[in-house]
């Protein structure tokens, strides 16, 4: 599907981000001295249920995530991160060698919310995107399919984005919704796409209710309600409670052995055991768009968390177009490339529609 409004607004252009020098290799240079000042480690995963080991293995990985752990860039550490941007470099310094591989291909751009198109702030509901990454969004999507694939519940994330023209799959993409420009089902409604974990909604509502109960006590912890799933996060309590946390969380899951746990970005995200991922959720929005097995289509998947790896996967598997990750650090990632941040993610984005608006 490709969408063909006209576009009216040069002044769309005028950046604030500075452009990278034209030659990627100076470009890369420049990232790479960028990255070795900071050095953040990457967080963990985990599994459902267990018992001390399991917990300790949750707080190792809550610790891990975090950025009060960032020390000074050893030699073997520099030269990592050097290895590292080298096997994952810049999405705007291979901007050239990504438009080149759409030659004859419908490009379809996939991005995650948080920490992608918004900066990752400590409190989630104040998550906003600005309204000039809202521009350069709603541009893409002139030209190419767009959708926004978040683990927050669908209605949240629209609500930041605020782009009617998009497909939007909240929940980790268990709840994927088509444009409201869309076609109409029977009754005339937007139809959802797809929900395959619609008979879990009672039990994440108890577990809701469970864990505000159970975690009320540690100050800063905040309970996400995700529609198919549940974010517990940890970002503003003190690190002296992560093990009591973890344990609360652990308490409520030992009763709800169809539901797993997995990490995000200072985050405890709870969910259905059911094989659906963001992956899934790609796969099932290509074939919608009528891209199942063709080989005419270049997926472009832009996220930063360990969530979208799944999406990463699908794209590696299918040897289908590009995975980008989003992070200042090196991460073992399925991504071929990177991007540092959301003002970078957005002048790549902003770079896709001139030089689509070049070829027209
Ligand atoms: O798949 P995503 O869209 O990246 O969703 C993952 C989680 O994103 C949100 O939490 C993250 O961003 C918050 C706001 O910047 C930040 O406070 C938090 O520490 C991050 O983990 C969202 O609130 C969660 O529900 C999602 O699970």
């Amino acid at each position: 599907m490709t969408i063909t409004v006209a576009v009216s607004n040069p002044t769309l252009f005028s950046l604030a981000v500075p452009k990278p020098p034209p030659d990627s290799t100076g470009y890369i240079t420049i990232l790479r001295k960028k990255f070795l000042k900071k050095l953040e480690t990457s967080g963990g995963g985990g599994g459902g249920g267990g018992g001390g080991a399991k917990i300790n293995a949750w707080v190792d990985s809550m610790r891990a995530s975090s950025p009060t752990h960032k020390s000074a860039a050893s030699l073997t550490e520099t030269q990592d991160q050097n290895s590292w941007i080298i096997h994952h470099p810049s999405a705007l310094g291979m901007f050239e060698q990504i438009t080149n591989a759409s030659n004859g291909k419908q490009i379809v751009i996939f991005m995650d919310y948080d920490g992608t198109l918004s900066p990752i702030v400590e409190d989630p509901d104040r998550a906003f995107m600005t309204n000039e990454m809202r521009d350069a969004v709603r541009d893409v999507a002139k030209y190419f399919p767009t959708a926004i694939v978040s683990g927050r519940c669908r209605a949240k994330v629209c609500n930041f984005v605020r782009l009617s023209e998009l497909y939007y799959a909240g929940s980790h993409g268990m709840d994927i919704k088509g444009p409201a420009k869309g076609p109409k089902n029977k009754k005339g409604n937007q139809a959802v796409l797809c929900q395959p974990a619609r008979e879990f909604l009672p039990m994440i509502d108890e577990v809701y209710k469970a864990l505000i109960e159970k975690t009320k006590s540690i100050p800063g912890a905040k309970v996400e309600h995700n529609k198919f799933c549940i974010s517990v996060h940890f970002r503003c309590v003190d690190e002296k409670k992560w093990t009591v946390l973890a344990e609360q969380v652990r308490t409520v899951l030992s009763g709800y052995p169809k539901l797993r746990l997995t990490q995000g970005r200072k985050v405890l995200e709870i969910r259905p055991t059911i094989k659906w991922d963001k992956g899934n959720a790609i796969e099932f929005l290509l074939e919608s768009l009528g891209y199942a097995n063709a080989k005419d289509v270049l997926p472009v998947y832009i996220g930063d968390d360990r969530t979208d790896e799944d999406a990463f996967k699908v794209l590696r598997n299918r040897g289908q177009g590009f995975g980008i990750l989003v992070s200042k650090t090196p991460k073992e990632t399925n991504a071929s490339y990177s991007l540092q941040e959301p003002s970078e993610v957005m002048y790549f984005l902003q770079r896709l529609v001139e030089w689509k608006r070049s070829l027209l």
